[in-house]
């Protein structure tokens, strides 16, 4: 047929790369992807920067695998009409269209096809007048003119739409605009294109959409019956890859092997576009000795109508470096509007201009400036100007730019951003060569406060991102003490398998892992259960306390329990979710004989158990609060009382401890109005005066919550962790709870919110001596009752 050859001989081979590079036949390098079936909602927003930089990550559990072929064969009895396809960069979308292409042609599959059509959005960018269906097609396939009147209603045809990613046109998918339905009815080309996905055109046609996955949200989920995703290449395939790219097999094992000892190369070879980069650049230097320049490629268009000359980049990187080499030049050049093209920001020096890219760059929702910014901020470092001689001109010394810069990325830091914003935020210091943000953070931070997001956010990059090419470099005693504090972290069952993905490199010592109150779920102790499991796993110590662990989680955790060689012997469940049932699969498990030595799962509702009747010491009060209520009642006074001189009593501070020592389990609720801390303190706490050693949470004798309706935070050895803590109504009375398990070193605060402990914040401490609860009142209108 001669439409079939007519695909044939445009779909045998692919350009690979660069133009000027020789075509290379695409059943001898075509390698099979790895393609996943989603929840059509999964169409998401997120710059395709973050996709790229975790792909390799990503939860697979969920989603299942598709072959190339069958990404129309339904699963059941439902018609697949239209599939979406997404996927990052350089992952293969054109190369698994135009496979799916030549098995038809070649008559491997989808022989029920009668046609299959071919339209990149690259191609139809080129497109300005009104067409109709039948002459769009004509202009790409010019051979269709030979065939007589095709009738399209009576064929099976398959619309294969690639990159909506490059398209220019606007699909709005209005009612009112989706009424086209015949195919020789002339209209613009949005038009006509959201009439043939929507259905009007051609109901019984099959269309085939690939996009990058921030463009995807382009067309709306009710005209896609199917999104797949590609993700590129797994380890067995990327060495697939490899023996076909390389006809020399002894060449193809020394890449091979080349690429491996680069564990971060070799995890960027999901992506098959590195692949090829990879033994073009390695095979270049083993043969030649020489390298090329990889960037760009020059596509010729000789079809139909529109002979045209197009520059596209291999990569998005490349297209993002030159958007930021433009403006910075521009901006040397005094040519570079950046108060109109970055965010406003008075001020027109060097540093301005990039303090408001990197404001830009926070502003963003979906990260799309964060690319561009890390490369404006390395070109504005001297050592890009060497490299770039020629185009940037030679300027005096930038160092007290720098140092500014710095100052403030390191400063913004400490706001509330986002894990992918810090992570953004760590990429420009080390544009500027600032290596020292990887121990100063770990300087900041004592062992027991919490890790910031910042820190959090250093800690994914260093382990999963792979900053340094060889995971020794992760293991420092830096980030094992980081990651035996990720309690508190706000870890959502996803980031929970990023995280711990790290527990599966053979470089992994981690033997403690405190991943408590946190909100893992079911979802997140699947992943950790999936890395426990794993042979190079060490963890010996496991706290999942306060999870909403279920019962799911309890058997997904009884199922690694069991393995014979498992090294974990501490494992903490205390404060979940699950019932008697979860209870008595951890006792069977046990009594199968699992190596667990020690097993807390101290629940919830028995927080009643250690709850303890205290009363406040009369000799340590200040004067200018009064108890009541047989000493279980204080509230501050504006006149100070007249109270005996003792050595006990907190003379300046408006401060009390309880009379009972504390060396248990206790548990203790506390109705408070306005500003107040409550916490524990040694006895040998100061007294007198006002200095940090009386000051509750301003020493290391003394454990603090602090709390008032309009911020919170936990204090101790004067280091405060600022807390996000459930709203409390003006002027209306809340409760606290504080748990001490002495023996165990544990000091958690909660906020109790009709009868239930919701945890706010724990310490994790060695504790010395005995403790006693302590109040302080910071308002003049505070009050506590025990
Ligand atoms: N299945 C495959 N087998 C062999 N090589 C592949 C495969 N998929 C992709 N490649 C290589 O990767 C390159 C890029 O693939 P492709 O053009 O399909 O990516 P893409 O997902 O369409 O990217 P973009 O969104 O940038 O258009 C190809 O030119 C080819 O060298």
């Amino acid at each position: 047929m001669l439409e079939e050859h007519l695909l044939k001989t445009e779909c045998e081979t692919i350009l690979e790369g660069i133009a000027n590079h020789k075509k290379s036949e695409l059943n001898k390098v075509y390698t099979e992807l790895y393609i996943v079936t989603c929840d059509s909602t999964s169409i998401n927003k997120e710059h395709e920067v973050w996709h790229a930089e975790t792909a390799h990550l990503r939860d697979t559990s969920m989603a299942s695998m598709i072959k190339c072929q069958d990404i129309f064969k339904p699963d059941q009895d439902e018609t697949i009409r239209t599939v979406l396809t997404k996927g990052i960069a350089g992952i293969g979308k054109s190369v698994a269209v135009q496979k799916l292409n030549l098995d038809w042609a070649n008559g491997k599959s989808n022989q029920d096809l009668d046609f299959v059509f071919l339209l990149s959005f690259r191609n139809l960018n080129l497109i300005n007048d009104k067409y109709s269906l039948n002459k769009l097609l004509e202009a790409f396939y010019p051979q269709l003119k030979e065939i007589e009147m095709i009738v399209y209603d009576e064929h099976k045809i398959l619309f294969i739409l690639d990159g909506l990613d490059e398209s220019k046109l606007r699909l709005e998918f209005d009612k009112n605009r989706l009424n086209l339905t015949s195919v020789s009815e002339s209209a613009t080309l949005d038009v006509l294109l959201m009439n043939l996905i929507a259905g009007p055109l051609l109901p019984n046609a099959l269309i085939w959409i690939t996009s990058r996955p921030v463009a995807s949200s382009q067309i709306p989920s009710q005209f896609i019956n199917r999104v797949t995703e590609i993700r590129g290449f797994n380890d067995v395939q990327k060495d697939e890859y490899f023996q076909r790219k390389i006809s020399d097999p002894e060449t193809a094992r020394h890449i091979i092997s080349l690429i491996k000892t680069s564990r971060s190369l070799y995890i960027m070879c999901h992506i098959p576009v590195f692949c090829w980069m990879a033994v073009n650049v390695l095979q270049d230097i083993l043969l030649k000795g020489g390298t090329q320049w990889l960037c760009t490629e020059l596509v010729e268009f000789e079809y139909g109508l529109y002979p045209k000359k197009l520059y596209c980049f291999v990569h998005l990187s490349v297209q993002e470096f030159f958007a930021a080499l433009y403006a910075f030049h521009e901006f040397e050049n005094n040519r570079f509007d950046s108060q109109k093209a970055l965010s406003r920001r008075k001020g027109s020096s060097r540093i301005d201009f990039l303090k408001g890219a990197i404001d830009s760059a926070l502003n963003s929702k979906n990260g799309h400036l964060d690319l561009f910014t890390r490369f404006l901020v390395g070109l504005s470092h001297e050592s890009s100007r060497d490299i770039l001689q020629g185009i940037l001109e030679r300027t005096n010394s930038s160092s007290e730019c720098h140092k500014k810069l710095i100052t403030y990325i390191k400063n913004l830091k400490r706001k509330d951003l986002s894990p992918e914003r810090c992570i953004n935020l760590i990429h420009c210091l080390l544009q500027l060569k600032n290596k020292s943000i990887l121990q100063n953070d770990n300087n900041e931070a004592s062992s027991d406060t919490l890790l910031t997001p910042f820190q959090c956010s250093l800690l994914h990059y260093q382990t999963c991102l792979g900053v340094c090419a060889n995971l020794h470099d992760f293991n420092s005693n830096f980030e094992l003490d980081l990651f035996r504090r990720l309690n508190f972290c706000h870890i959502t069952p996803l980031q929970c398998a990023t995280v711990v993905s790290v527990l599966r490199s053979e470089f992994s010592r981690l033997t403690v892992l405190d991943l408590g109150h946190n909100n893992l779920g079911d979802a997140g102790v699947k992943h950790l259960c999936d890395c426990l499991g794993h042979p190079n796993c060490k963890v010996k110590s496991l706290n999942l306390s306060h999870n909403n662990v279920g019962n799911q989680g309890v058997e997904e955790l009884c199922r690694v329990l069991t393995r014979p060689k498992l090294k974990l012997l501490i494992l903490d469940l205390s404060c979940n979710d699950f019932g008697d049932s979860g209870l008595e699969l951890l006792a069977y498990a046990l009594h199968e004989g699992f190596s667990l030595q020690v097993l807390r799962y101290l629940q919830q509702y028995r927080y009643g158990h250690y709850a303890c009747e205290l009363t406040l010491d009369p000799n340590t009060v200040n004067s200018l609060l009064l108890l009541s209520e047989e000493n279980r009642k204080v509230t501050r006074q504006r006149t100070k009382q007249q109270y005996p001189n003792t050595e006990e009593r907190f003379d300046t501070c408006n401060q009390v401890l309880c009379k009972e020592s504390l060396c248990q389990r206790h548990y203790l609720e506390v109705e408070c109005l306005h500003d107040v801390k409550v916490g524990v303190a040694y006895k040998r706490i100061k007294r007198k005066g006002v200095s940090d050693c009386v000051r509750l949470g301003h020493n290391a004798d003394s454990w603090a919550l602090y709390t008032s309706e309009g911020k919170s935070h936990a204090k101790h050895s004067n280091i405060l962790y600022s807390l996000h803590i459930p709203e409390i109504k003006a002027g209306a009375p809340y409760r606290l709870g504080v748990f001490l398990d002495w023996p165990a070193g544990i000091l958690s605060f909660y906020m109790v919110n009709n009868g239930k402990p919701v945890p706010l914040y724990a310490y994790y401490s060695t504790f010395t001596e005995p403790l006693y609860f302590a109040i302080g009142l910071n308002s003049p209108t505070a009050t506590i009752s025990l």
